[in-house]
């Protein structure tokens, strides 16, 4: 295992942020931590990358104590942390070369670990890290976190604030460098970025509710679930609240997401309901699960 986590802990004072969290992540694995703010996701990076104590449990990363190896852990990972960690005064080519010093090495020596990611953003190498674009400044960091070669690179949140296009080109350079054999731990309140993982966990209130395969995660959907839509999507979610047989209601995209309590349900009843509520232009079609949907039945 790359990453073995078991009944990790972690409170401030009234805030439990993590409970008797246990998974593993194994070598080469893309897994996702999936969650909104405050779920948990960057206390379990600190204690992961140790610059955080856990009150209970154990955890291990490329085969190291997070507490009794703390150095040999520091020298084999990387971590992008959510909040920017650059050196703003810094230009790009500065802070490159001040992160492979401290951990004594040069750009040279790792170059072709950075190289793809570094030639998009060479162009403005002496550019001030605070006068960078998000995407830039993404990638900056990116590069920064891999100078040493880690074997497992921690990113807490990485696409926070960055367009969809940058997004994209993220995602598809994580997966090019889970081919060299780097194992990769990511955080994501992004349910579509879920699906480009190889396992997630779903986690709430510092909790894992699910861990699998996206795939799988939505397939352990329970019920049907519907796209229904009506001319005031704000008045179509309170008459649906408001009904007797409602067991989730929520908005989703241009939909609002429904599933019914009943095993037998008719759309054609519910249909007949709005209608009463003077609702106009009403559909209602089932629909796939996301992983998205999951998450809001887990958490519910
Ligand atoms: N230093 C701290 N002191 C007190 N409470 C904290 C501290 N750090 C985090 N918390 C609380 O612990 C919980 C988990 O926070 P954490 O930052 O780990 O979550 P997160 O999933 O990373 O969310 P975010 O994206 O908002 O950072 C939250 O309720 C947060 O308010």
């Amino acid at each position: 295992m790359s990453i073995s986590v078991t009944n990790i802990s972690k409170s401030y004072k009234k805030v439990n942020a993590l409970q008797q969290i246990s998974f593993d992540v194994k070598k080469g694995e893309l897994f996702g931590l999936i969650g909104p703010d405050g779920a948990g996701k960057t206390t379990l990076f600190r204690v992961l990358t140790t610059l955080l104590f856990a009150d209970e449990g154990t955890a291990t990363v490329a085969g190291y104590d997070v507490v009794k190896d703390y150095k040999s852990i520091r020298n084999n990972v990387g971590y992008m942390p959510g909040r920017f960690s650059l050196y703003q005064d810094l230009t790009i080519e500065e802070n490159l070369n001040f992160f492979a010093t401290i951990f004594g090495t040069t750009l040279e020596e790792n170059y072709e670990i950075i190289k793809e990611i570094y030639i998009q953003i060479a162009p403005f190498k002496d550019r001030r890290a605070g006068k960078l674009s998000g995407g830039m400044k993404q990638k900056l960091a990116l590069c920064c976190a891999l100078i040493h070669k880690p074997k497992v690179l921690f990113l807490d949140e990485p696409t926070t604030g960055v367009d969809p296009v940058s997004r994209k080109e993220f995602w598809e350079m994580l997966k090019r460098l889970q081919q060299r054999g780097i194992t990769i731990l990511v955080s994501t309140p992004y349910m579509d970025e879920a699906e480009l993982c190889d396992r997630i966990a779903l986690i709430q209130n510092g909790k894992i509710l699910e861990i699998d395969t996206p795939k799988a995660i939505v397939k352990h959907y329970p019920k049907p679930i519907y796209n229904v839509k009506s001319k005031n999507t704000y008045q179509l979610i309170n008459s649906l609240k408001a009904y007797a047989s409602t067991h989730s209601v929520y908005p989703f995209g241009e939909f609002v997401h429904y599933t019914d309590t009943r095993l037998d349900f008719n759309p054609e009843d519910l249909i007949q309901y709005l209608e009463s509520q003077k609702l106009k232009e009403i559909s209602i079609q089932e629909t796939t699960p996301t992983i998205e949907d999951t998450f809001m039945e887990l958490a519910k």
